[in-house]
């Protein structure tokens, strides 16, 4: 995309409040134009008083309190065309900001989860923050007063030809060579490269400084060795460096412009007198070449003014080509009429995955011919090592991801025709990263069905074992969790996020590791309360402790993406395989923390739970 389509794009926003921006334009430029009327009127005044320089009793004071007055009320009209203007154009603004932000927000949440794999969260909510913001910041202030600052030295150019062309062609030439020397920096290829770094020096400076803050609990442990630390620290220098350099290559042109352009003056001088000698005392030039040297600073100003407003523009030019891009990635494919299934076995059939690395160049092979099929009023367990690809066989039936090879079913409709709406009715999911909303505990919960009671969610709650909980919280219900649920240990807040699947009550259930962080005596009560809910769903489950798995109508054991085994518990004991190695493990790994061998006789409660664990082993 080029920087010309950016400015186009940009337009095509701007222009949907098309009436509000012309009207600002319009009141903003008239405001100027009212500003340069006292430096008129004070001319006049001043033409009257020169006029009458040899008889002071001939001055007519009736003119100069008129001009006095047309002064003063230029100056107040000057005021409320600037009010007009500024309103206008700040309610264009913030209109514009909310549908851009509305717009960008949704379409985000309709791309696959692979352009948020490639984009760094922190690089796409500044996006959303500050490109967007800018937006604004041009439309409120800096589009009126583009406006104005382009039509108030044009007319008053073209008012000074009028008065005196000579003196008009003579003003012209250091305007002329002041933005000859902005246009040799920024226009050059050079000067566009190096403002475009200098966007992505504050991009990455602002997504590694989320990243940093983030792993402050590392960067704390591993001081300045933590990775997120040393790349938040690079990327500041990188921000420095080219900051500096930018600095360094235009600070000749903009000191030159500057000091050009606000002593247009400067050039009126020597030409005026030029003009003059040789000649008679010539009254009316005298006046007209006052009334310039009146109106010049008037010139300058809009120009100075352009120098900002161009820098404004180009940083939202390259903010307008971030949030272009975002609305250039494809959403996921919604089927034109979404199907209706009407039973709930969830089947992948031959399916083969590789995610996409960032650059795009790269793909990592995930899973390889993937098939089974999960019963409904089942519990289908996916168990394997770390990395084997159990959380993306569940990512990839909520349609994070869209297969290409193989296919997924609910019932006996693919995923990809029901539509993701109906998809997202039919699968509850809880993830292994939790994520609690700042809100109440309450209305976290209720997020899995908006209809429900205050009953509904106490008794997903009690469900889900965390009623008794909240309950001991000062707020209770109404408890406002934190960002990122920093209050609740990782095991509270995942209590709370299977209270909600419950809630929603979905044919489906996809649980990830969604006990992991539960003590035995809660894990136990979790799945009591599970298995009563359970009854009619299709319920797939991944688990690290096997033992919570156990009764499981069917467990997949997947293996480098690929399914090695498969059978009730029993069946893939006796196979004495890679479940039977990972059972002994587990079954080790409980005795090894609870000391089972020498303090089995001190520890009563949790050796039971262990007890149980190894009954058949
Ligand atoms: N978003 C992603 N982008 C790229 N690669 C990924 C992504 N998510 C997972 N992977 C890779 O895919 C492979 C399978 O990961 P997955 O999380 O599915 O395994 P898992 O069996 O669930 O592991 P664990 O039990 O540790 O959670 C791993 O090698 C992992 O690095």
């Amino acid at each position: 995309m080029n920087s010309n389509s950016e400015v186009v794009g940009l337009f095509r926003i701007v222009s949907t409040k098309k009436g509000l921006l012309i009207v600002a334009s319009v009141f903003s430029t008239l405001s100027s134009l009212l500003q340069i009327v006292p430096f008129f009127a004070v001319f006049k005044i001043i033409e009257e008083l020169l006029m009458h320089a040899q008889n002071a009793a001939g001055i007519n004071k009736e003119l100069i309190i008129h001009w006095g007055m047309w002064a003063f009320l230029a100056l107040v009209g000057a005021l409320i065309a600037l009010y007009i203007g500024g309103m206008c154009s700040h309610i264009a603004a913030f209109n514009i900001l909310y549908e851009l932000r509305v717009r960008l927000s949704e379409h985000v949440a309709k791309v696959p989860m692979g352009y948020h794999n490639k984009t760094a969260s922190g690089e796409l909510k500044k996006i959303i923050e500050v490109s967007v913001e800018k937006i604004e910041k041009f439309i409120a202030h800096q589009l009126p007063d583009l406006v104005s600052a382009v039509i108030v030295p044009l007319s008053l150019l073209i008012y000074l030809f009028w008065l005196d062309w000579r003196m008009a062609l003579v003003l012209l030439l250091p305007i002329g060579i002041g933005f000859w020397l902005q246009a040799r920096v920024f226009g050059s290829e050079e000067g566009q490269k190096a403002y475009r770094d200098f966007q992505y020096a504050v991009e990455e400076m602002n997504a590694t400084g989320i990243e940093y803050v983030r792993g402050m609990p590392a960067v704390k442990v591993f001081g300045i060795t933590a990775e997120s630390f040393l790349t938040f620290k690079q990327a500041v220098t990188r921000y420095r460096d080219i900051s500096l350099n930018i600095t360094n290559m235009c600070k000749t042109s903009y000191s030159l412009f500057f000091i050009i352009i606000s002593s247009l003056f400067v050039f009126a001088v020597p030409i005026g007198i030029l003009l003059s000698s040789g000649q008679a005392y010539n009254q009316s030039f005298a006046v007209t070449f006052i009334l310039i040297l009146i109106i010049t600073p008037s010139l300058s100003a809009p120009l100075l003014k352009l120098l900002y407003l161009g820098s404004g523009l180009r940083e939202i030019v390259e903010g307008n080509k971030r949030i272009a891009a975002v609305f250039a990635e494809e959403v996921v494919s919604e089927p034109t009429v979404p199907r209706v299934s009407s039973s709930y076995d969830v089947s992948f059939d031959q399916v083969s995955f590789a995610y996409e690395s960032k650059d795009s160049m790269d793909f990592k092979h995930v899973l390889s011919n993937i098939s089974f099929v999960a019963r409904a009023g089942e519990m289908t367990a996916l168990v394997g090592p770390s990395g084997g690809g159990k959380s993306t066989i569940a990512n990839l039936l909520l349609r994070f991801w869209d297969v290409k090879e193989g296919q997924i079913t609910i019932g006996d409709v693919p995923i990809r025709e029901m539509g993701t709406e109906r998809l997202m009715d039919t699968v509850s999911f809880v993830f292994q990263d939790v994520h609690l909303f700042y809100d109440t505990i309450e209305e976290n919960i209720r997020m899995g069905n908006t209809a429900a009671s205050k009953e509904e969610v106490m008794k997903a709650a009690r469900t889900a074992c965390c009623h008794e909980f909240i309950e001991k919280l000062e707020y209770g219900y109404d408890t406002k969790i934190d960002e990122g649920g920093t209050y609740l240990s990782g095991g509270e807040a995942q209590r709370i996020a299977i209270a909600r699947a419950l809630l929603k009550n979905a044919p489906v259930l996809v649980l990830d590791e969604a006990t992991a962080y539960a003590d035995a005596e809660n894990e136990r009560k979790i799945q009591q309360g599970l298995a009563e809910l359970v009854k009619d769903k299709t319920v797939l489950i991944i688990a690290h402790r096997l033992s919570t798995i156990r009764g499981a109508e069917q467990i997949i054991v997947v293996n480098q993406g690929e399914i090695a085994e498969r059978g009730t518990h029993e069946e893939l004991r006796e196979r004495n395989g890679l479940y039977e190695q990972m059972w002994r493990a587990h079954i080790s790994a409980a005795r090894w923390k609870l000391g089972l061998d020498d303090q089995l006789s001190r520890q009563p409660v949790a050796a039971a739970v262990v007890k149980e664990d190894m009954s058949d082993e």
